[in-house]
């Protein structure tokens, strides 16, 4: 018997490790649900309710296709590897197969259940699947990882234009292995796991399935993707995919991503559209991140990429780290960005840098703080981009942008949500604002009762503060 076992992979299309386990013999699935560990590397509850439904599809797929699937509960991730070796004991596993997951923590994890079950004569199999290239493949002349996107990107695109990597050919049933009511099946709740319920309308704003996931691809393909270049800046619009959510548990593969824009292009890998060009270098940041951190172990420890940056002396003021939190920053596109994300798990990626950047350095709080809030709350919580796009804006990153470089978050919030949409609709106080007052009401707006905060920094002192603190802890 084979054993798939499924992590952030949760799809039966385009899935590596299931379809070569299938090419050796009949198969079955295990899921193992670790809460402890997912409160350990701060997942937000709402990730994980998301989790939990779309493993609802899952067992459904893979019972359409008579392969059964065990679903079990450890608290931790050192729990796993004595879980699996009696699962192989009891099934009479010869081979264990599963997609490569890059992180340290889990590295370590797979490496554990190998030595394990290479015991008892189980074979390990870990397969490409949750990045494009196999990790430690893209290399500069010298054979050194790349720590500059641009580079890194050339190089890529060389090697797409040799091949595309394509999806997978769809898996047919297998005759039945054995009766469901051999194995545990039954998904716990997210209360019995020890997290609070998701309210439904919530839960309605990411619904789970792969056909889901495949048709909201193809829908940005169709609809957006030519003026993505336009549009992807705008947070007030839907200009972007909204895929990530369904990339990171793995409900979509990037490979399949990669069909759907070179299919709308005919096959061709040339791409004249500039919509076309900048989504095929979002994916590549995505792709570099998940490099980065295989290459460079030390970010997955809470460690800067440039370690001259760990000389950086930060503020402690948890007074402005819970407005910045809550939004109640008095500086309205942050306040707009923390908002949205703690009502719908989500934010746009420009307000994400401005959030982002807004607090390494207008408040000099140290970005770790805020990478961990940010784990906390997204729908599409991710370690490497997220610890990317953290490092990125605090200047402490690879290929990051530079330390004296400082967002103005109120002229990006008057070139990027110019008429103020999409403040109006997450800060709703300043609803009456025009479109000049909402970008920064108190200079326009002094003897009102607007039921607002007053900015809780000065963005000019703050942003020499930071240049200055910055310069200082780089020289150290
Ligand atoms: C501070 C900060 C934290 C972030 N945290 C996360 C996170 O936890 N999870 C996450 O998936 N992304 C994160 N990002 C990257 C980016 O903001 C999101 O991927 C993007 O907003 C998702 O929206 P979309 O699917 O509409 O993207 P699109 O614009 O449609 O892009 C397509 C896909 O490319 C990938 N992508 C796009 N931009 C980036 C980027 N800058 N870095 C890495 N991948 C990218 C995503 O998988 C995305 O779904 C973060 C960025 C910043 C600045």
């Amino acid at each position: 018997m084979q054993l798939v076992w499924f992590r952030n992979d949760l799809r039966i299309q385009d899935h590596s490790a299931l379809y070569f386990a299938q090419q050796n013999g009949p198969c079955m699935a295990v899921v193992i649900l670790s809460p402890d560990q997912w409160k350990l590397h701060q997942d937000a509850t709402i990730k994980i309710d998301f989790y939990l439904r779309q493993l609802a599809e899952l067992k459904k797929s893979l019972c359409g296709l008579n392969i059964p699937l065990h679903i079990q509960t450890v608290p931790l991730w050192q729990d796993i590897p004595a879980a699996l070796k009696q699962l192989c004991q009891r099934f009479q596993i010869k081979t264990i197969h599963c997609n490569i997951e890059n992180g340290w923590n889990e590295k370590q994890r797979d490496l554990s259940v190998a030595t394990q079950v290479s015991k008892m004569d189980c074979q390990f199999e870990q397969y490409t699947d949750r990045t494009i290239f196999p990790l430690h493949t893209i290399r500069n002349k010298s054979n050194q990882p790349y720590q500059v996107f641009s580079a890194f990107k050339k190089n890529c695109i060389e090697q797409l234009n040799i091949c595309v990597p394509q999806a997978l050919p769809a898996i047919e049933a297998q005759q039945m292995v054995f009766n469901n009511e051999k194995i545990d099946n039954l998904i716990p709740s997210l209360q019995q796991l020890g997290f609070e319920a998701i309210p439904a309308e919530k839960q309605q704003l990411w619904p789970v399935g792969e056909q889901v996931a495949l048709d909201h691809l193809m829908h940005f393909i169709d609809s957006n993707l030519v003026q993505y270049d336009q549009t992807r800046d705008f947070p007030a619009i839907e200009g972007t995919s909204q895929l990530s959510v369904y990339l990171n548990i793995g409900i979509l593969s990037i490979r399949q991503c990669l069909e759907a824009l070179f299919n709308a292009q005919q096959g061709h890998f040339y791409i004249e559209n500039s919509g076309q060009q900048f989504w095929l270098n979002e994916l590549l940041w995505r792709e570099f991140y998940q490099h980065v951190m295989a290459d460079f172990s030390h970010v997955s420890k809470h460690l800067p990429f440039k370690r001259n940056t760990e000389n950086i002396s930060w503020l402690q003021d948890d007074e402005a780290l819970n407005a910045w939190k809550y939004g109640q920053t008095g500086i309205p596109i942050v306040d707009a960005g923390m908002r949205q994300m703690l009502a719908t798990g989500w934010m746009h990626n420009r307000v994400r840098m401005i959030c982002a950047m807004f607090l390494a350095k207008n408040l000099l709080i140290d970005w770790r703080k805020g990478e961990a809030w940010f784990m906390q709350q997204l729908v599409d919580g991710d370690f490497a981009a997220n610890n990317g796009g953290w490092q990125w804006s605090a200047s402490t990153g690879t290929d990051s942008v530079p330390y004296f470089r400082v967002f103005n978050p109120t002229s990006q919030s008057q070139k990027f949500d110019a008429q103020g949409d999409y403040i109006r609709r997450w800060v709703p106080e300043l609803a009456s604002c025009d479109a000049k007052q909402i970008h920064e009401p108190y200079a326009y707006i002094t003897d009102s009762n607007l039921d607002y905060p007053l900015p809780i920094i000065d963005l000019k002192m703050s942003r020499q503060r930071a240049i200055a603190t910055f310069k200082m802890g780089n020289a150290k």
